[in-house]
């Protein structure tokens, strides 16, 4: 039995649910899904100040999963918040969304499309693709121009957004495939990737499978160098509890 931390970065529990059926959706038989939204924080994450905010909501669920012992983490938002402090922080494995997402897009394609919310994230996404490697494989960015919340008012505008773009994106950016830039569209890979018969790859299945696989390779974060655990010193004020 493995037992997989989502979490949520945003402090959105209907995203959260999203983000969690996702994940469950996909889960081994033999993996249980443990999905939490940042204990405080932002309702959403739409730029590099929400990024900030998050990245110590993103520490303090790693810390509680660590204390429940869980045996990897995924962080489900596309700017993986806190990606290396959750590495410092973790024993287990911890995979971003939005690596995974990319990650797998480039073993099904030799070019991508990113779709995700609000413009002003386009170069949080940008930057990733510099970090991870796989600039070259993108080819084109897009923006839906919604807020991330719009995903969970029910009214399926922002799901239908969602679809138009990828539809266009496929017909005029020459990708064979296209990842979803939000933890909040993981609910519409699947259907989608049906419809237009070309892969369009949610981050929180993604991501899960790929915990999956380091967990059954028996490979967990490296202690060696900057990922070793953080260096003790005694944290104060709204810091004082992760000492
Ligand atoms: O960066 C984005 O647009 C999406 C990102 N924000 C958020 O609250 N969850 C996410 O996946």
């Amino acid at each position: 039995m493995s037992v997989i931390q989502v979490i949520n970065p945003n402090t959105s529990d209907a995203m959260t649910a999203t983000i969690a059926a996702a994940a469950r959706a996909v889960a081994a038989p033999g993996t249980e899904i443990i999905a939490v939204s940042a204990a405080q924080g932002v309702p959403s994450i739409e730029g590099h100040f929400d990024e900030a905010i998050a990245a110590v909501g993103v520490l303090e669920q790693i810390n509680r999963g660590k204390a429940q012992g869980v045996d990897g983490h995924v962080i489900a938002c596309f700017g993986d918040p806190g990606l290396l402090a959750a590495r410092e922080l973790a024993r287990g494995p911890v995979i971003g969304i939005a690596e995974a997402a990319m990650h797998m897009a480039t073993l099904v394609a030799t070019r991508f499309t990113v779709v995700t919310t609000l413009p002003r994230t386009l170069v949080i996404a940008r930057h990733l693709l510099r970090q991870y490697g796989f600039e070259h494989h993108c080819a084109a960015l897009h923006a839906i121009d919604l807020p991330v919340l719009a995903l969970e008012d029910g009214s399926g505008i922002a799901q239908e957004k969602v679809r138009q773009r990828c539809i266009q994106a496929l017909r005029e950016d020459g990708c064979g495939a296209i990842v979803l830039g939000c933890g909040g569209m993981a609910s519409l890979a699947r259907d989608l990737t049906q419809e237009v018969g070309v892969p369009i790859i949610d981050g929180v299945s993604a991501a899960v499978k790929m915990v999956e696989a380091l967990i059954g390779l028996g490979l967990s974060t490296s202690k060696q160098g900057d990922l070793a655990w953080p260096l003790r010193k005694t944290m104060t004020g709204a810091f004082e509890h992760l000492n």
